[in-house]
């Protein structure tokens, strides 16, 4: 098992590693905040078959809350991301792959460069589907607050008040369920 989640933390690692330095920050501008392991999550869902799968949802439409989260989805199909004209796109299984989303968190983190994801789980009448999802936290103390170089006073000014991952993460525990994208609307900048 330490061995699984070592290869998803090397992953994670590496990625953040490309969208640093895509978006022209130091390679370890992400990576150096997640050395403490302070609390890795993954969660695991099941969604039986359902007789009407037209009136119902497995996962209903969310972002996720972390930084990037890494997912294995079974062959039967279920996924959707919404799109920004509003329609929902199914997301082929592709066999040995993950799907990588990025979270709440690193939108913040990025004042809005890098974009969270709008997704749901759809079921089917026949078939059981299993997906994992493997959440990557920085630690508790990391300061979200997005570097001057990916803001611009006119194009894209500030968005977000700063804000630690403990305290994001201690807001996620007692908050409703979130729906859509809102779980970082407390600290939106109002204009
Ligand atoms: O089952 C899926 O494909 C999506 C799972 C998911 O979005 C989640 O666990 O946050
Ligand atoms: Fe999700």
């Amino acid at each position: 098992m330490i061995g699984y989640l070592n290869a998803l933390d090397n992953l994670g690692m590496t990625i953040f590693e490309m969208l640093a330095q895509g978006l022209g920050l130091p390679d370890d501008y992400f990576k150096k905040h997640f050395e403490e392991k302070e609390a890795t999550m993954i969660r695991v869902n099941r969604y039986p078959p359902c007789p009407l799968p037209e009136k119902c949802l497995g996962l209903g439409s969310h972002s996720d809350p972390h930084t990037l989260t890494i997912l294995l989805q079974d062959d039967v199909g279920g996924l959707q991301v919404l799109m920004t004209d509003n329609k929902w796109i199914g997301i082929r299984p592709v066999q040995n792959s993950f799907i990588i989303n990025i979270g709440d968190t690193l939108e913040a983190w990025t004042n809005g460069r890098l974009r969270s994801v709008v997704h749901r789980a759809v079921v089917n009448k026949e078939k059981n589907r299993l997906s994992a999802a493997y959440f990557m936290s920085p630690s508790n103390s990391a300061l979200i607050e997005c570097p001057p170089e990916l803001m611009d006073p006119k194009t894209n000014p500030k968005k977000y008040q700063p804000f630690t991952w403990g305290d994001f993460k201690k807001e996620l525990l007692v908050q409703k369920r979130v729906v859509g994208k809102t779980a970082l609307e407390r600290y939106l900048i109002s204009k």
